[in-house]
């Protein structure tokens, strides 16, 4: 499918802003020291200023940037999970995050009832999990410890079922923040051809990830964000070249 911008947007962000206060008091003690030397209790950190970006219908784009650049606070904000101080951000379509895998995993649950919990939160129904179960164990390959409790799944295990419950919901935009780093080899190669198809079915995918061949070989279109600030929007290969020539 042509990546033109006269596709049907996807996902639009206009000139987006997002504040972080800082606090600098830890217990009543200091707030009480801080109080009477009149020091300031509070700062405010600038995670993220004027960014705007339109992203198509069945586009995949990377979000590159060093630690702490704001690549995850942009995908909390596209997910909803934030809101933005100033400007604002549309989204046509479900959204499915893997922001903060198994976020919504209780860990005293087995993975079964996780996987009904997860699906339900993502918006699925009760015969539409039904339907999918089997597939998504099998993506997962969890195999026979699926009915065991996931305080006792390995990092990968557990990252392994959310990513796949989070891929069989039905979806329209995928945001997916560096889980890929977290599954083994075989897995890892797995997302990506699961992604792959899913851009096919012309899905919308936002890629964080400090894996640049795996971004490369994703995604076509590349932004790079520095201190919050984005300082390039373009083909993925110039976005990755952007990025090694920049500094933190
Ligand atoms: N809830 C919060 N309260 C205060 N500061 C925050 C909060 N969330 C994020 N920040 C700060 O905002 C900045 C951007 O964080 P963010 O997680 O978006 O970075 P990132 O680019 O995803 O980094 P990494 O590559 O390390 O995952 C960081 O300095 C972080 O400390």
């Amino acid at each position: 499918m042509p990546k033109t911008s006269e596709a049907r947007p996807s996902i639009i962000i206009d000139d987006v802003a997002k504040h972080f206060t800082l606090r600098h008091t830890q217990s009543f003690k200091e707030l009480f020291i801080s109080w009477i030397q009149r020091k300031k209790l509070t700062s405010s950190f600038q995670a993220l200023d004027g960014i705007d970006v339109r992203v198509a219908e069945g586009e995949s784009v990377a979000l590159l940037g060093y630690n702490g650049s704001g690549k995850s606070t942009l995908l909390k904000l596209i997910s909803g999970v934030l809101r933005p101080d100033r400007g604002r951000i549309l989204t046509r379509g479900r959204v499915a995050g893997l922001i903060e895998v198994g976020a919504g995993f209780h860990p005293d649950l087995s993975g079964r009832d996780n996987v009904y919990l997860n699906a339900a939160i993502l918006g699925m129904s009760r015969p539409e999990i039904d339907a999918r179960f089997d597939q998504i164990v099998e993506f997962s390959e969890i195999g026979e410890f699926i009915d065991t409790e996931v305080k006792h799944y390995s990092s990968g295990m557990f990252v392994r079922l959310a990513f796949s419950v989070a891929i069989h919901t039905e979806l329209d935009i995928l945001l997916v923040d560096e889980v890929l780093a977290v599954g083994d080899a075989p897995f890892r190669e797995k997302c990506k051809t699961k992604i792959r198809e899913l851009v096919e079915q012309g899905k919308t995918m936002f890629v964080v990830s400090h894996d640049l061949g795996m971004v490369s070989e994703l995604c076509s279109r590349g932004i790079v964000i520095r201190r919050g600030k984005m300082i390039f929007d373009g083909p993925v290969d110039e976005a990755v070249a952007t990025l090694k020539e920049s500094t933190r």
